[in-house]
């Protein structure tokens, strides 16, 4: 069950994003509203400047809470997000990773021919977990690697499909979201 904590703690600066670039979401597209040369939109109107740069900050100041939070509570062996400057690029790596992955699956949903908002299993629910270890192990390499355990990747992978419906199912509860996915 530790290990559980340890892996949801450490992905939290990954997850907080989505749940608020749902909340911020809107106004002007990634994309400008433009096409790709197949006619469709490069990105859709998922994907707004608003909602990524709000997830982006939230999953940063999240992560300054909870790295704050290891360090005073050492008891809690709750894992931090790095030394010094590397705890920046810890963070940006998590959270623009994480929105970054979502972005990249937008595109490749629009080139499937899929609308905005239509879901795709699975990639829905890691897209943003493979952008937020991309981005982290690339700026962070040294944290990701002592960090993400075999065990802690294995648990993410399992736990984060099952968080992603119940925050989705809630996200649709409370309006947040057109769809409940
Ligand atoms: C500060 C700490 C320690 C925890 C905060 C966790 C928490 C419950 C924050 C609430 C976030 C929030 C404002 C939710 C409102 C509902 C909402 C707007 C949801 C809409 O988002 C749905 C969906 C959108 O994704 P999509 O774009 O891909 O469709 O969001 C996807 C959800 C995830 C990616 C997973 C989200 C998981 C969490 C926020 C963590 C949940 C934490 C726990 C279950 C408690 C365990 C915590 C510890 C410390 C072990
Ligand atoms: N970078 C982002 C990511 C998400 N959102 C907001 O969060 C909502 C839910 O995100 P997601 O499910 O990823 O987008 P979809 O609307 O399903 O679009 P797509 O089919 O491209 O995934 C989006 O509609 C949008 O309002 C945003 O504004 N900017
Ligand atoms: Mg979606």
């Amino acid at each position: 069950m530790h290990s559980v904590i340890i892996a949801i703690w450490l992905m939290l600066p990954a997850y907080l994003p989505n749940n608020f670039a749902v909340i911020f979401g809107g106004g002007r597209p990634l994309d400008f509203g433009r096409t790709f040369p197949d006619g469709r939109r490069i990105l859709g109107d998922g994907k707004t400047f608003r909602g990524t740069i709000a997830g982006t900050l939230a999953g940063v100041l999240l992560g300054l809470l909870l790295h704050a939070i290891a360090a005073v509570r050492p008891d809690l062996g709750l894992p931090g997000f790095g030394r010094g400057f590397e705890l920046i690029l810890v963070l940006v790596g998590l959270s623009l990773g994480a929105m970054a992955g979502d972005i990249v699956a937008s595109f490749f949903k629009r080139r499937m021919g899929m609308e905005r908002g239509a879901a795709l299993f699975l990639v829905d629910q890691l897209d943003f977990v493979f952008g937020s270890w991309a981005l982290t192990l690339l700026l962070a390499p040294r944290w990701f690697s002592e960090s993400f355990t075999a065990e802690v990747i294995f648990i993410v992978l399992v736990v984060t499909p099952v968080l992603h419906r119940v925050m989705n199912v809630l996200g649709y509860r409370i309006k947040a979201k057109k769809e409940p996915w």
